[in-house]
Order: structure tokens, then C-alpha cells, then sequence
């Protein structure tokens, strides 16, 4: 009888790629993505186009942000659910979490900073704005090779417009204790692709679709963790898969994070393709709003539904 090795996600080089369509290097990395996303919604793509400073400089600027003084954190609020600080939590106390909507627009990721800082902040809003610019490189690589792979990238332009970018950005206090205590609650994320980035303290774990914890350990710090939200799960009519996950701390040190969601607009219907319709697959989830699907995915019920969007739009 063999033990099983544990569980690894799969590590994609993003590093020279050639971006000229259908050249032998780009349709290997597709086929890997592909394969990764179909069979764990989620890989380890190394990606050394963010310059390291920057690297640097993202926790730097995140320390400074969590630093202000909880009521300066509230100013920022949002209409949009979870897109302003979001914390003190009495069910996940070490976390805390602030979104920068359109991160990629400095002018937006200005008027943010400027409400936070009254005098401003350059140096925040360059960090941020260039940090998640670099990042929504990477997020419109993966979604062309998921369109080309599911034969489908005639809905290229449709798919990229229909989306805006949040940078989400969290910290963990440590728990002060050599337990593992939870930092967020397992879920699946609802938007299109996520880009997530850690400092030095590990606690990411993804489950794989037997129900088995992988911790994520990054091999390089141009490692970032792609993952798929069940936008594109339903979009792709089941064919990826968008993975639970959760975060779990011990120790004193904080875990800073980042998330550059990729968000379908609201007004946009997700609607699996024609061409991903028929016999062998049936449709799996109606034609639905993402904004709307929100609406009941952060009532009390949505909240503790794991499954909300079968719930919601389940065929
Ligand atoms: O902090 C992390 O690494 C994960 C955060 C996460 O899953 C989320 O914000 O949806
Ligand atoms: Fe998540």
C-alpha cells in the first residue's frame, strides 16, 4: 500500500512567454493552465514582470494603510457589498480588509487615497495603481487562454469589456499562538479570475475537488496564486472548476495579502455559450446578474449557503 503524497497546486512559468497567438511556447502554457483550472480551479503562476521593488513596496504600503486608526479605515466605503474596509468580525477576528475599486484607473486609486489622507499619498496610489496594473496583465493572459481553450474566444472582446477590476487587500493579525486558528471561512470566490499575493506568512489553503486541504507554499516571491471564481465555473458551463478555500493562521506574525479581483459589471448577463451547450453537457446554471446574484449571496441565508450560486441560478 502506497501513502498518498500530498496534494501540490500545480506551478505555471509566466516568465517569457510569447504572447504571439498560436506560437508552440503560448499553446503550452495554455494547455496547462486549462488542465490546472479544470482540475483544481487554481495553479501557482510565477510572473517576475511585477518588479521586485514593487513587490516590496505593496507591503510596505499595506502596513502603513492597516496602521491608520480604525475610524480613518472606515472613510472608506463603498455601495458595492465587501468593496470597503471590511473587519472586526467577531467570527473571523484576525482579519481585516480594505478594496480599492478600479484599481487599475489612477485617478480612482487617487480619490480613494485622498479620502484616507487628506494631505494625500503619492506614494500609496502610485504603489497600488501600479501594483494592480501590472497584475491585470496577468489576468487578461489566463482569461484568453481559458477562451481559446474552451474554443470560444469569438466572446473574447464581450468577456474582457464586461469586467472591472477590485484590488482587495487584507491583513491577519497572528494569533499569538502556535494553533491554528481561522483567519477567513472556507468559500468559493463569485467573480471571474483572482490574483492573489502573500508577505512571508503561509495559511492559504485550497481544497481539492476529493475535500483534500492543500497548503499553498509559494516556490519564488514572483509567485502568484490565479484562481477561478464561479463566474466562469457557470460561464464555462461547468467545465472549471472554482475551488474552496480558506485561510489559517498561527503565530505572531501578520499575514498581509492581496486580491486583484477581475468582477463581471452589474447589468452584464453571464450566459454559458451556445457553444458549450449540448446533449453531453446541459446547461447547468441560468443566464444570471452578477450584481443581482450578490444581492442574495450576502443576505444571513447566502452567507451560509456554500453553494449559493447553484442556489440561486441551479438549473
Ligand atoms: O488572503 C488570502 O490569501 C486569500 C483571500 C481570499 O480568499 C479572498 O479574499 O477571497
Ligand atoms: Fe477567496
Amino acid at each position: 500500500m502506497g501513502t498518498e503524497a500530498t496534494p501540490k497546486l500545480p506551478i505555471i512559468d509566466f516568465n517569457n512567454l510569447n504572447l504571439e497567438a498560436k506560437s508552440p511556447n503560448w499553446e503550452l502554457v495554455k494547455s496547462q493552465v486549462y488542465k490546472a483550472l479544470v482540475e483544481y480551479g487554481c495553479f501557482e503562476a510565477v510572473f517576475d514582470k511585477v518588479p521586485l521593488d514593487l513587490r516590496k513596496a505593496i507591503f510596505a504600503s499595506l502596513q502603513e494603510l492597516f496602521y491608520l486608526p480604525l475610524e480613518t479605515k472606515l472613510l472608506n466605503v463603498s455601495k458595492k457589498p465587501y468593496h470597503g474596509y471590511v473587519g472586526q468580525y467577531p467570527m473571523i477576528p484576525l482579519f481585516e480588509s480594505m478594496g480599492i475599486d478600479d484599481a487599475n484607473i489612477l485617478e480612482k486609486v487617487d480619490s480613494m487615497t485622498n479620502n484616507l489622507w487628506p494631505d494625500g499619498n503619492q506614494n500609496f496610489s502610485k504603489t497600488i495603481h501600479s501594483f494592480s496594473e501590472e497584475l491585470t496583465e496577468l489576468d487578461q493572459i489566463i482569461r484568453k487562454m481559458i477562451l481559446e481553450s474552451l474554443g470560444v474566444e469569438k466572446y473574447l472582446e464581450e468577456h474582457m469589456n464586461s469586467t472591472n477590476y477590485l484590488l482587495r487587500v487584507m491583513k491577519y493579525k497572528g494569533p499569538q499562538t502556535s494553533d491554528t486558528k481561522l483567519g477567513l471561512s472556507t468559500h468559493s470566490d463569485k467573480n471571474v479570475v483572482t490574483i492573489l499575493y502573500q508577505n512571508q506568512v503561509e495559511g492559504l489553503e485550497v481544497m481539492t475537488k476529493d475535500g483534500q486541504w492543500i497548503s499553498y507554499k509559494p516556490s519564488s516571491s514572483g509567485s502568484f496564486v490565479a484562481m477561478i471564481g464561479d463566474s466562469i465555473h457557470a460561464w464555462s458551463n461547468g467545465r472549471l472548476h472554482s475551488p474552496f478555500h480558506r485561510v489559517m493562521m498561527s503565530g505572531n506574525e501578520a499575514r498581509y495579502s492581496t486580491g486583484l479581483f477581475s468582477i463581471p459589471k452589474g447589468g452584464y448577463i453571464i450566459k454559458a455559450p451556445e457553444e458549450l451547450v449540448d446533449e453531453e453537457h446541459p446547461l447547468l446554471f441560468r443566464p444570471y446578474d452578477h450584481v443581482e446574484f450578490l444581492k442574495y449571496y450576502y443576505t444571513e441565508k447566502g452567507q451560509r449557503d456554500q453553494f449559493a450560486m447553484r442556489t440561486y441560478c441551479g438549473v
